[in-house]
């Protein structure tokens, strides 16, 4: 697989303060990677070094196969990228189209290409409703649409995702996601996203997670799941007591609330196990899957092995 984005040793220092403290990952072409941390971690720091916004201190940044170097002005990877951050960057009293033809002009698109382009990213993000009003007059997720347009309208190779679901509702939020893996899957494009949701991060194919500027862990959903959360069995029993008994004589250490009883399970086969030896008791269970939430919970509690 090819690299879209390889950093090495990736240093950043604000004065005293070092956000970012050396880090390395690689991002492979046509991947969904999810960058996570706690608030204050150095993704902003990151993504925004990777997009050409700020300097690093030290490290090696290569970018769509170019060298990220501010002294050669970075003009091929900005061609390269996309960007939708948090806070949007369209003019509120230009229409959603002036606003996106606009910017393609800046990228000294031609007026052939801005229509074609145009074109798709219009079929993408539906703008066929929006695109005459203002956009200063727009509802949130419409303007989440338009800033994603914006962000494609040259057709770059990566696309950065700050947050991009952040205030949005439910509706907006699937359309955002329906939009970005379709266009994944047609277009081969590799995106870069930085969540706080943590079913978005399960949908990534790569995770890295940051702590105090350091990679505390990084791999794909299920196998972070496997490392860092565990499945849980509710047992609910034919008589509450005789339930609780059989848990502490078989030494099993579980939480209760209103006659469930929680216990936590290595793997399907040890529930399995479990509910063989306790079937006569039972009244009915269920086992819950780790989540990317208890992931997130436990490195940021206990820290991870990078
Ligand atoms: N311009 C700056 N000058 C000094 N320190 C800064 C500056 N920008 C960020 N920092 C510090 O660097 C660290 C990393 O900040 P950064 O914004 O990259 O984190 P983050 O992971 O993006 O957090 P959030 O999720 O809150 O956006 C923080 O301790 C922050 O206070």
């Amino acid at each position: 697989m090819k690299a879209a984005i390889q950093v090495k040793g990736l240093r950043k220092q604000y004065n005293q303060h070092e956000a970012v403290k050396g880090i390395s990952f690689t991002v492979e072409e046509g991947s969904l990677f999810a960058f996570l941390g706690a608030n204050g971690a150095g993704k902003s720091t990151t993504i925004e070094i990777l997009c050409t916004l700020l300097k690093k201190s030290s490290g090696t940044v290569n970018i769509n196969g170019y060298t990220l170097d501010a002294s050669q002005g970075n003009a091929e990877i900005r061609k390269s990228i996309g960007v939708v951050f948090q806070q949007s960057l369209l003019d509120d009293r230009l229409t959603v189209r002036e606003n996106i033809w606009h910017r393609g002009k800046m990228y000294g698109l031609s007026k052939k290409e801005l229509a074609t382009n145009y074109q798709f990213v219009s079929s993408y993000l539906r703008l066929e409703d929006i695109e005459q009003k203002k956009y200063g007059t727009l509802s949130g997720g419409q303007k989440r649409r338009a800033d994603i347009a914006r962000a494609l309208i040259h057709r770059p190779a990566i696309l950065f995702l700050d947050e991009p679901t952040t205030g949005l509702d439910p509706q907006t939020r699937q359309f955002v996601w329906q939009t970005i893996k379709q266009l994944q899957a047609e277009t081969n494009m590799t995106v870069f996203l930085t969540t706080h949701y943590m079913e978005e991060a399960a949908m990534a194919h790569h995770v890295v997670v940051l702590r105090q500027g350091e990679i505390v862990a990084e791999g794909t959903p299920d196998a972070l799941k496997t490392a860092y959360a565990y499945d849980q069995m509710e047992l609910v029993f034919h008589h509450t007591d005789e339930g609780k008994q059989w848990l502490m004589q078989h030494n099993i250490s579980y939480s209760e609330k209103q006659g469930i009883f929680t216990v936590r399970v290595e793997s399907t086969l040890h529930a399995l196990e479990l509910l063989k030896q306790a079937e006569p008791l039972l009244a009915s269970f269920e086992v819950i899957k780790g989540t990317m939430d208890d992931v997130f919970i436990h490195i940021m509690e206990q820290g991870g092995a990078a």
